[in-house]
């Protein structure tokens, strides 16, 4: 689809509560207190929201406070491969441990920790050997290889920027990561004005990229004259290529390995023991955060696409005939933006605001638990951070979909760097999994209940005259009868008709056999069961914790001031990687117990707080971990020696408060568990004018 351009400001950063607290703070003496920043400060805090993002200097930040860097950059870096430093690990696991507790805890999912290293046949059975490809293809002078459909994108998006411009009409600039950009090849935008019907085609092509095939793509590039725009020179035709990194297990190499490209085969491996450890009850979910990997073919663009990434993967077994989910009625009302398949296919990215609840009622979202799910990957976004105006829902269209799926919706993000860009995937996978591990390895992978009622059917059987089938087919007689088996009940009776008529052909293992009329027959009979067999489908929500992590803090960024570097990191206390700084005043020894009472305090009480006792002065040391998103701050002066007094400061505001040293460590615990707000803080602790009452 057309990708957004509008780099907006982060909108979540507390304006409405500023502005109560603010006339207040002004009206203070007292400010050319040390540790009181000062007026000018506060009123640039206010101007935050007039700044556009600077994503030179959100890259900047990243990398001077180490949040992640390229992998191996002192052997010349690998493209899609990044090493998270101390604060960005520490805001992975926040973000993990809100998942946990948001999905594993309250969903009471059942989590699983499965191999990376995965035998070839699982693969070659889920159908990721034939298919978990892209289409890539060649410049046809220099042998540089481009993803297809990035390069339609690139450039046609670059055209239609060269069209805006010629036309005068503005459009914001997206820019590249700092790190990427020597690598990245841009393409550039020259004005040429396009005819308004060429514009529709091209938009019409972006909103459904995701839609076509290689050689689809082949002929868009041959029809559209698109080249490699680093070069000018033409481009082959689409070739499919794997990306799965292959491998092979043990020292002989006969046994040929993939590291996995999603966790999901490992959920449905497990699906026996984890029904029984379930009761033989649905639905259920599993659950696994773990490492996955993708041989990219050309990854440019930072966190977003990377050949090793940590996924987060849910499979929610379900009965195909019941859907619904008993919580549904506590997300109905959440109101969604969504980018339905009719809208896409008509070429328009319109949105439709619309609650969950009447998603499912006017059949746009296919089920009650996809549905829900859906809801709860978008409370989780909103709960770590991510802006809600720049995060929507985009279902999938009919081609872009797997073949077995009913229904598939994207989170997608808005970000400067790919646009609205794909962070969680929630698909409903119906029972492809389990069907095909189990038709594979003849394993039942399935839900057995009780009936109330014995269920009386017919039903199709064959049966075999082994002897016969033996002597013809010897070794591939058990293949035979698994493929005649696996016929469902029309399959059997065109079988039946065939045989009727003479001998008939089957294909089991890729191969062609012919059956004779007397092998076996195929009659209907009369079955009564007090037991219902079924395979369950699966809803399965997919996220990208990468992903998620860069567009987070992409909408946590903004700069305090234009001219002087004082970049903030807004992130909510529940995912920031400090929550408090300790910040003595003096290095005097007078303050040394205080400073690892008050510390030990914050730990014990499970607030992962840091001391910082460097020489610097207050302003650096705070603007140092308004840059590493730390939301809190408490201060120890000489009066905190003498009255056991500490300040506390609020990121964002710079709003200072003041209270005993009991009350503002129980004020914070419950600010950073979230049972608080920073305006119940302000009721609790009158506001600190710079003078500290010494009683
Ligand atoms: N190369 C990658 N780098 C980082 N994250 C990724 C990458 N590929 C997939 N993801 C993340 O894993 C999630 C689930 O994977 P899924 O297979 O649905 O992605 P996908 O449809 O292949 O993504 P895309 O079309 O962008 O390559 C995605 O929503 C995304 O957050």
């Amino acid at each position: 689809m057309l990708v957004g351009r509008l780099v907006s400001v982060p909108l979540h950063l507390r304006t409405r509560h500023l502005s109560r607290i603010l006339p207040r703070v002004l009206s203070r003496r007292n400010l050319h207190s040390e540790h009181l920043e000062t007026s000018t400060a506060i009123m640039s805090s206010v101007n935050k929201t007039a700044h556009a993002f600077d994503k030179t200097r959100l890259d900047a930040l990243l990398n001077r406070r180490f949040f992640y860097a390229p992998a191996f950059e002192i052997y010349g870096g690998v493209a899609g491969l990044y090493d998270y430093g101390p604060p960005g690990s520490s805001l992975q696991a926040n973000i993990l441990a809100e998942w946990r507790r948001h999905f594993i805890i309250e969903e009471a999912m059942l989590e699983v920790d499965t191999t990376v290293m995965t035998p070839a046949p699982v693969f070659e059975t889920s159908g990721h050997v034939a298919r978990f490809a892209d289409w890539m293809v060649k410049d046809t002078i220099n042998g540089e290889v481009l993803r297809a459909d990035h390069l339609v994108k690139n450039v046609l998006e670059a055209r239609l920027t060269g069209d805006r411009e010629a036309r005068g009409v503005a459009a914001a600039p997206v820019e590249a990561a700092p790190a990427d950009k020597k690598k990245k090849k841009q393409v550039k935008s020259t004005a040429v004005k396009l005819d308004d019907s060429v514009v529709a085609e091209y938009e019409s092509i972006l909103a459904q990229l995701d839609n076509y095939s290689g050689p689809e793509l082949g002929q868009l590039m041959r029809t559209h004259t698109i080249t490699n725009p680093s070069s000018g020179n033409p481009v082959g035709e689409p070739q499919l290529f794997n990306l799965m990194f292959a491998s092979s297990i043990g020292p002989t190499g006969q046994h040929p390995g993939f590291l996995r490209p999603e966790t999901a085969q490992g959920h449905f491996l497990n699906f026996a023991r984890l029904l029984e450890f379930n009761n033989g009850r649905v639905p259920f979910a599993s659950a696994q955060v773990g490492r996955s990997f993708r041989n990219e073919i050309s990854p440019r663009a930072g966190l977003l696409r990377v050949r090793e990434f940590t996924m987060a993967e849910i499979e929610h077994f379900v009965d195909p005939l019941d859907k619904s989910h008993a919580r549904f009625n506590e997300v109905a009302d959440i109101e969604l933006v969504l980018l339905d398949k009719y809208v896409q296919a008509a070429g328009q990215s319109t949105i439709k605001r619309m609650t969950v609840g009447k998603a499912v009622q006017e059949g746009v979202i296919a089920n009650e638990t996809l549905a829900y799910f859906v809801a709860r990957i978008y409370l989780f976004l909103l709960r770590i951070g991510i802006d809600k105006t720049r995060l929507r829902f985009r279902q999938h269209m009919a081609n872009e979909m797997a073949h077995y799926a009913t229904d598939c919706w994207d989170a997608e993000i808005q970000n400067s760097v790919g646009g609205w860009t794909e962070c969680v995937g929630c698909a409903d996978r119906a029972a492809y999994d389990l069907t095909v591990h189990a038709n594979k390895t003849k394993q039942p992978l399935v839900v057995r209940q009780a009936l109330k009622e014995p269920v009386v059917e017919e039903r199709a059987v064959a049966e075999f005259d082994k002897k016969a089938l033996g002597k013809t087919f010897k070794g591939d007689a058990g293949a035979v009868t698994g493929a005649v088996e696996a016929l469902d009940e029309a399959g059997l009776m065109r079988l039946k008709g065939e045989l009727e008529q003479g001998p008939a052909t089957i294909i089991a293992d890729g191969k062609e056999f012919t059956l004779q009329p007397s092998m076996l027959t195929i009659e209907r009979k009369t079955f009564k069961t007090n037991i219902r067999e079924f395979t369950p489908n699966v809803i399965e929500p997919s996220f990208g914790i990468g992903r998620i992590l860069y567009c987070l803090l992409e909408h946590s960024f903004w700069s305090r001031e234009q001219d002087v570097e004082r970049g903030v990191l807004s992130l909510p206390a529940v995912v920031a990687p400090t929550k408090v700084l300790i910040v003595p005043l003096s290095s005097r020894a007078e303050f040394d117990p205080l400073v690892k009472e008050v510390s030990l305090r914050f730990r014990k009480a499970g607030v992962h707080a840091r001391v910082d006792d460097s020489n610097t002065s207050i302003g650096k040391r705070y603007a140092r971990n308004d840059e590493l998103g730390t939301p809190f701050g408490v201060t120890l002066d000489f009066a905190s020696v003498q009255n056991r007094t500490m300040t506390l400061r609020e990121r964002d505001t710079m709003d200072q408060r003041i209270g005993s040293i009991d009350d503002v460590i129980a004020t914070v615990t419950e600010l950073v568990n979230g049972n608080i707000e920073w305006a119940e803080a302000c009721e609790r602790l009158p506001a600190y004018d710079g003078v500290q009452a010494v009683e």
